[in-house]
């Protein structure tokens, strides 16, 4: 059980990489228990002091309207923006797929982003909770097995830059998961499914960025 009040949480094998989860708002518990699992340091990042030392950041499943609010109030949104445009690898999950999507669709008055995907993020597409839903999804990156994706008020991303590549689409076509060099955004959630390989695939951008710029 990871602590409200643990700033430092996973792994202490020095070795790992440090990874930053946003952790204002929503379900940054799980993505920090799956992660430190995963053999990375694991920071909570509400202050910009705590943007400074992360390799990489992952942003939860929330409420984007809520966690934009938060991160311009506690001065968190200028330095991520800042280290996003600087390379940072970055995983955003549903929220967080909202929080570093370019365009937003059906945002509340105000809304902004973080920005850095190029692509356009419709938010709440499929519906109301009670219309959450769970699929299996072919994701090509991740193997043959396919990932077992939870839905819970999800966005869509409704258009693809010449910048982004779709990693996996529904049935129907639309896209729910991205990647665009080292940034990485899904519409639902894997940090609650148990499978770790979207985790893992991203931390695999995280070590290669820290590789690089040693
Ligand atoms: N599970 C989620 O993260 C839902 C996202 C939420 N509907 C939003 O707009 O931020």
């Amino acid at each position: 059980m990871v602590s409200l009040r643990d700033e430092s949480l996973g792994a202490t094998d020095a070795a790992g990489p440090t990874v930053g989860v946003l952790a204002l708002q929503g379900d940054f518990r799980e993505h920090a228990r799956v992660l430190g699992e995963l053999g990375a340091r694991v920071v909570l990042v509400r202050r910009p002091e705590d943007v400074e030392g992360i390799d990489g950041l992952v942003i939860p499943g929330g409420e984007s309207t809520v966690m934009d609010k938060l991160s311009r109030a506690f001065g968190v949104a200028e330095p991520l923006k800042r280290r996003i445009a600087e390379g940072l690898p970055v995983y955003g999950t549903c929220a967080g797929l909202i929080m570093i999507a370019d365009t937003l669709l059906d945002t509340i008055e105000g809304q902004r982003n973080l920005g850095g995907l190029d692509v356009v993020v419709r938010r709440n597409a499929f519906g109301s909770q009670n219309q959450s839903f769970e699929t299996d999804l072919d994701v090509p990156a991740l193997g043959e097995r396919p990932v077992h994706a939870v839905f819970i008020r999800g966005p869509v991303v409704e258009a693809v830059g010449e910048r982004a590549t779709p990693l996996a689409t529904l049935a129907d076509g639309r896209v729910v998961a991205v990647e665009q060099g080292n940034l990485v955004g899904t519409s639902f959630h894997p940090e609650i499914q148990g499978d770790h390989r979207f985790h893992e695939y991203f931390l695999a951008k995280v070590r290669a960025a820290v590789t690089a710029a040693a």
